[in-house]
């Protein structure tokens, strides 16, 4: 039984005081959300400890957005895994494209990633996706396969999420057709040693749209970045229909 999960990524958005504003008018939008759907909120590390106060004891799931392979060390500037799990974060986005262009993240680091978080018992949302050079070339597949190939090599297929996410449908309004987008995810589905892998849809998901993408056969949840960030459309996105 594959586990639907709709999370948000707020990327470098938020200040506390905000994150706290805006949980005032979404928690009580979850009142009628089918208790099978998780509902995660992926925020700057800064946000991360007020959060986990704000939201204990409502279903809403603490992520962080990137996490470091070592426990400790002299990694100026990083956040251990443990230092998530202290602090009450159950999932971490990795291997996202803005991570990948714009900070030096490879399938290598990635797959470092994904296999200590797991260690310490998070739940990684392995991004994937090809760029709109790549989709235009026909290499749509073969650059997925190549980073599914390399980013999961020893990671447990049992505690693991992944979000197909187009680099062109990112922050583009520019959504991938959603029968195309279950079509790429049915591809990755193939690929994988477990079937049961929630694998999500991202890239300029919105509250006019997701009802079409989660009707999708192979699309088990969303990963949302500029239409988490208002109360009304997030909520609208989690309460799909
Ligand atoms: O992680 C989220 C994705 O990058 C999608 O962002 P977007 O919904 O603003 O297109």
């Amino acid at each position: 039984m594959r586990k639907i999960i709709i999370a948000g990524n707020w990327k470098m958005y938020k200040t506390q005081a905000e994150a706290q504003e805006f949980l005032k008018g979404f928690v009580m939008e979850l009142e009628d959300t089918p208790e099978d759907r998780e509902v995660v909120l992926c925020v700057p590390f800064t946000d991360l400890g007020v959060m986990s106060k704000s939201l204990h004891g409502s279903r809403v799931r603490l992520g962080a957005q990137n996490v470091h392979w070592e426990d400790s060390g002299a990694y100026t500037g990083e956040i251990s895994p443990p230092m998530l799990v202290e602090i009450g974060v159950r999932f971490v986005v990795i291997g996202h494209s803005e991570r990948r262009q714009y900070f030096g993240e490879t399938n290598e680091t990635v797959n470092l990633r994904l296999k200590a978080a797991q260690n310490h018992g998070l739940t990684p949302i392995l991004c994937v996706g090809e760029t709109k050079e790549q989709r235009d070339a026909g290499e749509t597949e073969s650059h997925i396969f190549s980073q599914l190939e390399q980013g999961l090599v020893d990671v447990d297929q049992n505690n693991l999420v992944i979000a197909y996410e187009p680099i062109w449908a990112i922050g583009t309004g520019d959504t991938c057709e959603s029968e195309e987008a279950n079509r790429v995810i049915g591809l990755i589905r193939s690929k994988l040693s477990n079937p049961n892998v929630t694998i999500q849809y991202g890239g300029s998901v919105k509250p006019d749209n997701i009802d079409e993408i989660m009707a999708q056969s192979e699309i088990d949840g969303a990963l949302v970045g500029g239409a988490s960030l208002q109360p009304d459309s997030f909520s609208r996105i989690v309460n799909y229909r």
